[in-house]
């Protein structure tokens, strides 16, 4: 069962029982079989499974919570309920979750990482991909191939470092990998590089030659960090696996590659007990960027289709929008021409693939998102092939020109290849995006001037208590606990809103990922969070009902008057 699968059954599972008029022994029992059930299917180790169920039991002691609070019955249920999916959400989290804090690189000095793992594991390529994140964060990075096992690995460790721009180390006729890997290591050593990652052989199952010779690299390079590297798709086998690599060699933290497509991946979170070692990046891809940094609150959070705030708000500041400054300087004159309609879409293809981002928003489901990605996708390269078929004055334009002058309609339709009622339809798209940022952005920034100077902070007390009053009533507490309580959300909105430089900014760009999904509002969100994300990130534009278990559609007008500062939407 693939992780987005084991999700949506816990997901289902709990809403079970916050739905169930009386929690007691026997809904707690059947609700845990179903997990555990969905756990085991997912190749989890039957003895950490076996672990989380008492832990769950002990925890929720059903008969004491009924004597404690059996005045009401509704009392006594909603704490039960609540009691039980804390305990159940804990236990999720300490199974990939040593308790052990990540090994951390350090500034001004050389940290060594190693990586180690079996053939095919997908270590070479994991290599590069971290290499290239910490090149991208800024730290002096080098690579070193010490595998001289496989024919093949240093040309494709050349190969992918030549393209990620990192300096690497190697050679086709050296024979001995310690030798490499002391020299390389000390090469870059003496060139004061901050982060020098060595790259191993790889056997095709744990043995004692792989293991000496691992030992020997070891002790050749003094690693500061051994990283294991493992597939994802290997079930079971992940146990020994993982067990046997700790016990030749000290891991630090854990790599799980293959994590996208159809990786069942409950098997490699075994590893975490076995080595007792933080997971910390997970691979989802071929391609160098398709390394995804690992906490185990958020990947619990977002495989049960409650998002990855943290995880979000991280994409958003890399895209250093604030530093598109012709894009700011329209937005707060309450302009949006066509070429930045172009640049925003350009803006969501950076953070990622559609799935990947609209997997970080809570409250919309995993399964939702994978049918939605290849149409979103599509509709995605077809409003930009649409927008690339504009001429530079047409693309700098407000989009009036089209309707003044249809010839020029149907040509861009033409060059597109794409039918003329598709165009009308990006340009109505655009009209819409448009008025929204005169709406938001012009007056010297509507949000901005709502939400106090780019703030909440310049709301008067009254009204920030109402806000908080309306927001906590929308949200639910799990969600707002990860989102680091009231303080995190208003840190959130605030960059949703106007963080990025200027009022409407990403509001604009969280609109467009709807459209690109196609309909992802309203009834599509599961739950209240998602439904308010697309509130705010629509620029208040009203998505229609509310997704299951959401705010009712009077506390999201209640909380579209309080954003707008009771003025109601539309105002300028
Ligand atoms: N889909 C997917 N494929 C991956 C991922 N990581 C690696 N691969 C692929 O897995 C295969 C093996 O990866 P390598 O990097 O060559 O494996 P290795 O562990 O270095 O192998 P040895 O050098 O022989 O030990 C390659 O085809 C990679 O493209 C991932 O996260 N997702």
């Amino acid at each position: 069962m693939v992780l987005s699968e084991l999700g949506s059954r816990v997901n289902k599972a709990l809403r079970q029982l916050a739905d169930a008029p009386v929690v007691d022994e026997q809904l707690l029992d059947a609700i845990l079989r179903e997990i555990c059930a969905a756990l085991l299917a997912s190749d989890v180790n039957v003895k950490l499974v076996q672990n989380l169920r008492t832990n769950i039991k002990s925890v929720v002691n059903i008969r004491e919570l009924a004597a404690g609070i059996n005045k009401k019955r509704l009392i006594q249920k909603a704490g039960t309920a609540r009691a039980s999916m804390d305990a159940v959400m804990d236990e999720l989290c300490r199974l990939v979750d040593p308790g052990v804090e990540a090994w951390k690189p350090k500034k001004g000095r050389a940290n060594v990482i190693m990586f180690v793992g079996l053939q095919g594991s997908g270590k070479t390529t994991t290599c590069t991909k971290l290499a290239s994140h910490y090149h991208r964060k800024g730290w002096k990075t080098a690579l070193v191939c010490a595998d001289t096992f496989r024919a093949g690995a240093f040309d494709q460790l050349r190969q992918n470092a030549t393209k990620a721009r990192i300096p690497y180390y190697g050679s086709y006729s050296e024979s001995d990998p310690v030798q490499l890997a002391g020299e390389g290591v000390a090469k870059f050593k003496a060139e004061r590089f901050e982060i020098i990652i060595v790259d191993t052989s790889g056997r095709h199952k744990q043995e004692g030659e792989l293991f000496a010779e691992m030992q020997q690299i070891a002790g050749a390079v003094q690693p500061d960090n051994v990283i294991f590297v493992m597939d994802g798709t290997i079930g079971q086998a992940a146990d020994p696996q993982a067990r046997a690599f700790k016990e030749a060699i000290d891991v630090g933290s854990i790599i799980i590659t293959k994590m996208d497509g159809h990786a069942k991946g409950g098997g490699a979170i075994s590893a975490v007990a076995a080595t007792q070692s933080p997971i910390i990046f997970v691979g989802t891809g071929e391609h160098i960027h398709d390394l995804e940094r690992f906490a185990p609150r958020p990947f619990i959070s977002k495989m049960l289709g409650m998002g990855d705030l943290g995880g979000l708000m991280e994409a958003m500041q890399d895209l250093k929008l604030d530093k598109n400054k012709n894009l700011m300087k329209n937005l707060e004159a309450g302009v949006f021409t066509l070429r930045d309609m172009h640049e925003q879409l350009q803006t969501i293809q950076k953070m990622g693939p559609l799935g990947k981002v609209m997997g970080m928003m809570p409250g919309i489901p995993q399964e939702l998102i994978a049918g939605t990605e290849q149409e979103g996708t599509r509709r995605f390269k077809r409003m930009m092939t649409i927008m690339d078929t504009g001429r530079p004055v047409e693309l700098d334009s407000d989009g009036k020109i089209f309707e003044t002058q249809p010839s020029r309609l149907r040509r861009v339709a033409a060059g597109s290849g794409a039918p003329t009622y598709e165009v009308e339809a990006l340009l109505a798209q655009h009209k819409q995006f448009a008025q929204m940022v005169k709406k938001m952005g012009g007056s010297k920034g509507f949000m901005k001037e709502q939400m106090g100077r780019g703030g909440p902070g310049g709301m008067n007390p009254q009204q920030m208590a109402k806000m908080q009053q309306q927001m906590s009533k929308m949200v639910n507490p799990a969600m707002l606990k990860q989102m680091g309580g009231m303080g995190g959300m208003q840190k959130m909105m605030q960059q949703m809103m106007g963080g990025g430089g200027g009022g409407g900014g990403l509001g604009g760009l969280g609109q467009m990922m709807q459209q690109m999904m196609g309909g992802m509002g309203g009834g599509a969100g599961g739950g209240g969070l998602g439904e308010m994300m697309q509130q705010m990130m629509g620029g208040m534009g009203g998505m229609g009902g509310a997704g299951g278990g959401g705010p009712s559609p009077a506390d999201i007008a209640a909380m579209q008057r309080m954003m707008s500062g009771g003025r109601g939407r539309g105002r300028r």
